[in-house]
This record gives structure tokens, C-alpha cells and sequence, in this order.
């Protein structure tokens, strides 16, 4: 009882003592939820007014042809404009090969970029005014590279940047080996951006395997976890769609995923099957693996629904288990 005497007062502790006496499951509860607070769960930030976002995933077919990949770029978005999308979103690595030789040849210092994708990407999202979550690219920097997303602005402006945290090393024997931390570093931290088309936490590939980054995203209010990814043959079948819908039903939020389609001439393979998926875990919309641009409403109020429906926030024991967010905010 000493926690809640500092956070209550004495006239609290008084009243506490009481209704002990009469209602102990009650006071139990209350008890754990001091606890809880005193003890730095986490809070979520309020969501704004309900509002409806038309999306589109486009999974696009990557070639070794960097000026080609950029077009097929620019085009899907321009498209995906045109059919009414306020967010668009592209696949990972969407402009070279999915292999460590390609990365470095294909890498780019975004920060300075004045030309190449990035360029075409500021370019490609003020023309066509949308939010742009701009799959991933190589990126070089400091002498290392990393495996980036660009959030762009409707005005063309660099919103954010998200490294990949999760590198893909893997090794499934006679089935599939790939150690991105051969040529890539592991990016710094979560990433939350603002934007008119929600508050959005952004993931690459391997990194929607971690459920705690998921949670942590939900934590900050975001409204939707948007994954670029190139899930493959082996995996992709098994995991994709279920590691989708499960960050959405565990966190009660939207999530999407866009995948570069398959191509028979890449050495990688990749799984395709761009997908949103709604906070009750539902399919809004998918594709199969070829060329595709995929379309979903997301309808912002149904997360206050789906959380009012099932209050899975307010019935975690914060007393027995809490998410520590160590990058704060
Ligand atoms: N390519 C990835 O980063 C992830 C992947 O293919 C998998 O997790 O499986």
C-alpha cells in the first residue's frame, strides 16, 4: 500500500482503506493501475478526428535497370494519384536487385540528393500531392550503408527517414541464406511520422517480425504500421500474411505491407502479395505476385471502435509485464 499513499495523499488512503473493507476487488484494481502509472507504462497519445485515407500499395517489377526502376517508380505513383491515393507506398529496394552485390552499387546519399531516386521521389510526391512512404533504397552514408525508407510530403519535402533496425540474416538450409549484415548496418531507432494521411510507424521487412516495435508504434498513437517488404519463397507463403495481421489485431491498428513483385530474371524471389489489413486483423485488400497496385480505405474511427469493442490497452497488467520504450519520447 506505500505507492499509493505517495500518489494518492493521505484523504485518498483514507477512502482507500475503506472501500478495502467493502470492495477489495475494486481497490485491487485501482491498486494496479497506481502501480502501473507510477511505475512509467506507457500512455497513447490521443488519436485526432476520425477521417478516411485512401492507399496504395505498389508492388512494382525491379529490374538490374536503375533509370527503368525509377520510371516504373514514378509512374505507379503518378497513377496511384490519379485513382484518388493520399498515401502511396512502395515496396523495399525498389530500385535495384534485392542482393548484397547490388546494394552498393546501387546506394545513394540521400541526404544530399540532389539527383537519382530520391530526387525523383520529392519530385514524383509534390507533382502528384500525396504523403510518399518510398519503400527502401540503399543508402550510403558516413561510410556505411543502410537499407532506408524516405517519408516524403504532399509538398515534396523529406519528412522522415527510417532505417531498416532488423537486419535479415537468415539461414534455412536447401532453402534460403541471406545475411544482410554483410553489406548493410542495422539503422538507430523507431520511427513515427506525422503526416495529413495519419500518424504512421514505419517498418522494413524483417523488422515486422518484432512484435515489440509494433507495440511500441501503437504506444505513440500511430494509426497505422506500414512495412515495405520482400518476403520470399519460403517464408513468404508461411509468415507474411500472418505476421501482418498479427501486429493489427495485437495492436488493434491498420497495417500494410507492399512487396516488389516477382520477377522470374532476379536472383531473389520475392513473395509479392501487397496487402492492408484492418485493426480486427481483416484483409481490406491484396494481390498475388505480379505487377499490381493495391487499394484500401483505411477509416481511421474503426480503431476507436475495434478498442472500445475489446479495451485490450486498458486490460494489460501493467503490474505483471510493460513495454519499455528505451528510445523514449
Ligand atoms: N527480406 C526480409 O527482410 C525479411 C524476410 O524475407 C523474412 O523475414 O522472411
Amino acid at each position: 500500500m506505500a505507492t499509493p499513499v505517495r500518489v494518492a495523499g493521505a484523504g485518498a488512503l483514507a477512502a482507500v482503506l475503506a472501500a478495502a473493507v467493502s470492495r477489495p476487488r475494486a481497490v485491487s484494481r485501482l491498486v494496479r493501475s497506481l502501480v502501473a502509472r507510477a511505475a512509467g507504462s506507457p500512455t497513447y497519445a490521443p488519436l485526432p478526428p476520425p477521417q478516411k485515407v485512401k492507399v496504395a500499395l505498389c508492388q512494382l517489377h525491379v529490374t538490374a535497370d536503375k533509370d527503368a526502376n525509377m520510371r516504373t517508380a514514378r509512374k505507379a505513383i503518378e497513377d496511384a494519384a490519379s485513382s484518388g491515393a493520399k498515401l502511396v507506398v512502395l515496396p523495399e529496394m525498389w530500385n535495384c536487385p534485392y542482393s548484397n552485390d547490388s546494394f552498393p552499387t546501387y546506394a545513394e546519399d540521400i541526404e544530399g540528393g540532389a539527383s537519382g531516386s530520391v530526387a525523383m521521389l520529392s519530385a514524383a510526391a509534390a507533382a502528384a500531392g500525396v504523403t510518399l512512404v518510398a519503400g527502401s533504397i540503399p543508402e550510403r552514408c558516413g561510410g556505411k550503408l543502410f537499407n532506408t525508407c524516405c517519408v516524403f510530403g504532399s509538398d515534396g519535402k523529406l519528412l522522415a527517414k527510417h532505417r531498416k533496425v532488423h537486419l535479415f540474416d537468415i539461414d534455412i538450409p536447401g532453402k534460403i541464406t541471406f545475411k544482410e549484415s554483410l553489406t548493410l548496418s542495422p539503422g538507430p531507432g523507431p520511427t513515427v511520422v506525422d503526416t495529413p494521411a495519419g500518424r504512421l510507424g514505419i517498418g522494413i521487412c524483417y523488422d515486422i517480425r518484432f512484435p515489440e516495435l509494433a507495440q511500441l508504434y501503437a504506444a505513440r498513437g500511430c494509426q497505422v504500421l506500414i512495412y515495405p517488404g520482400a518476403f520470399n519463397m519460403t517464408t513468404g507463403p508461411v509468415h507474411w500474411e500472418l505476421l501482418a495481421r498479427a501486429r493489427a489485431v495485437d495492436n488493434q491498428i491498420f497495417v500494410l505491407t507492399c512487396s516488389p513483385a516477382r520477377n522470374p530474371d532476379s536472383g531473389y524471389q520475392a513473395w509479392g502479395h501487397s496487402t492492408a489489413v484492418g485493426p480486427f486483423a481483416e484483409i481490406l485488400a491484396t494481390t498475388e505476385h505480379g505487377p499490381a497496385t493495391v487499394y484500401a480505405e483505411l477509416d481511421y474511427a474503426q480503431l476507436g471502435e475495434r478498442r472500445a469493442n475489446m479495451p485490450l490497452r486498458q486490460q494489460k497488467r501493467h503490474d505483471l509485464y510493460t513495454l519499455l520504450d528505451k528510445a523514449g519520447q
